[in-house]
């Protein structure tokens, strides 16, 4: 476990990483860091033309036909040329000189890119296939300058990410809505994320079925007030609702960008300055429409004794993924957000391609 999150770290600071699958492994790069200069210094380890992984959802949004869902790889001569995160990278479409030869990325690649996925990084690679015939890499991985990890670690290591989180610290903190609060902290089992679960209104009074608000991160919305979307917004007024209807729990899930990452959803804002909707924009990054899951939401939600709630949502997957987990769910409130000319797009994309409810936004950009 430890050398996975070393070879997380690793890729997330643009070092290469040796995935060992015997005569099929890789060193790979994450292509957000990737700079020429390091293939120089891999010489002599690695024997063929650079590889450049890329997950399925990336290709369909090129309009790559690539038939059952797969992670593709392509032999690229010159990855620098597509690592440009605002170039050819990400915003443009994949040359067709690269679509011609798409192959099914190996599997020490996959589990690369779910390295990546876990490491908040964009999930495309360069990838190099080892030259074995060589001692020098070898060497270079017995003095830990390259480490190495097995596809089979990877699995390992991203198959905690659906374990119980582990309840690390609580306190109460009264908050403008409701004086009466407990903030609980847990943490993923592999380490890398901590969910709070802010306990409104005192536990022993609540009803049968208490209000639950699962909320997914969302800094620049709920911290600095971003007219881009209506987090900021929904978070208060959940936290008031849950108070109004005699108490319950906030979620507040480590699921920023719906699970892509702060620096991914920037990302997205990016793209969707030049035209593409927030679905549309995800996937031209490599991403699903909606990469969140609730299993860790779920259980948090057993370790507090929930089994029966409401829940505060315009969301329907939100419904399906809980009653899914095993949580009975006795009905739903829905949570107002503002609609102003910055998010009218986004949550009108929300409705139309995730078929969120819109019935709670309130059209009301007079207001701001
Ligand atoms: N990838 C991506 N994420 C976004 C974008 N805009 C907002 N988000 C994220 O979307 C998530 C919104 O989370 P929630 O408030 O739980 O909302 P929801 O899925 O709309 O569901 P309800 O509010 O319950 O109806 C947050 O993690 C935001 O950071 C975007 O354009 N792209
Ligand atoms: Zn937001």
């Amino acid at each position: 476990m430890q050398r996975i999150r070393r070879a997380l770290t690793d890729l997330r600071r643009g070092e290469p990483v040796h995935l060992d699958n015997g005569p099929a492994s890789v060193i790979i790069l994450a292509l957000e860091m990737f700079q020429s200069s390091v293939l120089p210094t891999l010489d002599g380890m690695t024997r063929r033309t650079p590889r450049l992984v890329l997950r399925d959802h990336r290709a369909r949004a090129v309009g790559l036909d690539i038939g059952d869902e797969q992670d593709l790889a392509f032999p690229c001569h010159d990855p620098g040329l597509l690592a440009d995160p605002v170039g050819l990278g990400l915003g443009d479409e994949l040359p067709d000189a690269l679509a011609d030869h798409a192959e099914r990325a190996l599997t020490a690649e996959r589990a690369g890119l779910a390295l990546a996925r876990s490491g908040g990084l964009l999930p495309a690679l360069v990838s190099l296939p080892v030259d074995t015939g060589s001692g020098l890499l070898e060497a270079a991985i017995n003095e830990m300058e390259i480490l190495s990890v097995t596809p089979r670690a990877v699995a390992d290591f991203t198959r905690m990410a659906h374990e119980p989180p582990v309840r690390v610290s609580e306190a109460q903190v009264p908050l403008e809505p409701s004086e009466s609060a407990r903030f609980v902290v847990y943490r993923e089992a592999d380490g890398l994320h901590e969910h709070v679960a802010v306990l409104i209104g005192d536990p022993a009074q609540w009803p049968a079925a208490p209000s639950l608000r699962l909320h997914s991160a969302c800094l620049t919305g709920d911290l600095f007030g971003s007219l881009r979307c209506d987090c900021g917004e929904q978070l208060r007024n959940a936290v008031a609702m849950i108070r109004e209807d005699g108490g319950g729990v906030l979620l507040y899930l480590a699921q920023e960008g719906r699970g892509i990452g702060l620096a991914n959803k920037l990302r997205a804002y990016g793209l969707q300055d030049t035209g593409l909707d927030t679905v549309d924009a995800d996937q031209r990054l490599g991403f699903g429409p909606d990469e969140r899951r609730y299993e860790s939401a779920a259980a948090i939600l057993r370790d507090l004794g929930l089994t029966r709630i409401r829940l505060v949502t315009n969301n329907p997957e939100k419904i399906a993924a809980l009653e899914a987990a095993g949580i009975g769910i006795e009905g739903r409130s829905a949570v107002h957000g503002l609609m102003n000319p910055h998010n009218q797009r986004y949550l009108t994309a929300k409705a139309d391609r995730a078929g969120h409810w819109l019935d709670a936004v309130i059209t009301d950009s007079a207001s701001r």
